[in-house]
């Protein structure tokens, strides 16, 4: 892209703005006319809040566009309150398809450099049963959708027993996978957790029963998209229990407080603690692995 079309003008619902694409914001600024004066308004979202910039208006969306589109919609995370996260949209209309399709490619470079790698294939375990059996409902009208709009794949396993999860996740391919998202309460967190844990370590030829055995970090990821009854892993780390709020945590995977943890462990100097490091999450807790406690901290 051209450097001068990096920051240009463009329209909003047939509003003139300047658009500009810098380091890490994507600003624009229109002018109000107040009485006599005009009054320059300006927004202002960080790159790495961009969930995805797509050609066309936010109806197309998913959609393959057949025409060259003169427009495109920049998708970002916006804040009903600190803890509360949803779904922004903003369309642009450029001045022909050329200059909109630069803008895209531009946008989509920009959030591609920025921040941590986001996930591009999850491995998604649905439990139809937890809380009060909303949890389907909740991941296929509020979530899916996300992933889809993020060019997130998804594998979606709905459970059909008690540690089904689990079992899974210490028997099949995880390769493909950049984090595993459970769909549920704390039990089903549960079950990621220590099937994580434990695959992890049989992978690396480590025995984690033996008492001064070094546990080894794990690649993958977890997600939570709350669905349970109490869901107090949610709470505990995001303050929250808000479903879209988690994916939106899971689709960027903001440093400072997203629920999408990265789990890597070293046993403590006793041998009895693991550290399980997250890529963001708001406070500490420690579950049990077995004889060792787990520790899941910022
Ligand atoms: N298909 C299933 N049938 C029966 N039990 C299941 C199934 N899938 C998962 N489970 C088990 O159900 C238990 C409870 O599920 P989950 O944690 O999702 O909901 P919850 O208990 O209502 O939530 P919370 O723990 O937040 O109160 C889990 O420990 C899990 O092992």
């Amino acid at each position: 892209m051209e450097k001068e079309n990096l920051m240009c003008s463009l329209r909003i619902k047939g509003t003139e703005v300047s658009l500009a694409l810098e380091q890490s914001t994507l600003s624009w600024s229109f002018s109000k006319r107040r009485a006599y004066r005009k009054k320059s308004i300006t927004v202002s979202i960080p790159v790495n809040e961009i969930v995805t910039v797509h050609p066309g208006d936010s109806k197309q969306q998913t959609k393959r566009i057949s025409a060259p589109s003169n427009q495109f919609t920049v998708y970002h995370v916006s804040r009903k309150s600190s803890q509360r996260w949803f779904l922004q949209m903003v369309t642009f209309t450029a001045p022909d398809a050329q200059v909109a399709y630069s803008w895209v490619q531009a946008i989509q470079k920009k959030t591609s450099e920025i921040g941590h790698p986001r996930p591009k294939k999850l491995l998604v375990f649905i439990n139809p049963y937890g809380g009060r059996g909303k949890a389907c409902r909740i991941y296929y009208s509020k979530i899916s959708h996300l992933f889809l709009l993020a060019g997130i794949h998804t594998d979606v396993i709905e459970t059909t027993r008690a540690n089904h999860a689990r079992d899974y996740i210490l028997d099949a391919d995880l390769w493909p996978y950049d984090g595993v998202v459970c769909v549920g309460g704390d039990g089903m967190f549960s079950e990621l957790l220590h099937g994580l844990v434990t695959r992890t370590q049989s992978d690396r030829g480590v025995f984690e029963d033996k008492e001064d055995a070094k546990l080894t970090p794990c690649d993958l990821r977890i997600g939570i998209i709350p669905a349970g009854s109490t869901d107090c892993v949610c709470f505990a780390t995001m303050g929250i229990n808000d479903p879209v709020t988690s994916a939106l945590h899971i689709i960027i995977v903001l440093s400072e407080h997203a629920l999408i943890w990265h789990l890597s462990m070293t046993s403590s100097k006793e041998g009895q603690t693991s550290r399980v490091i997250m890529a963001g999450g708001r406070s500490d807790f420690t579950c049990d692995h077995g004889r060792r406690k787990v520790r899941l901290h910022v």
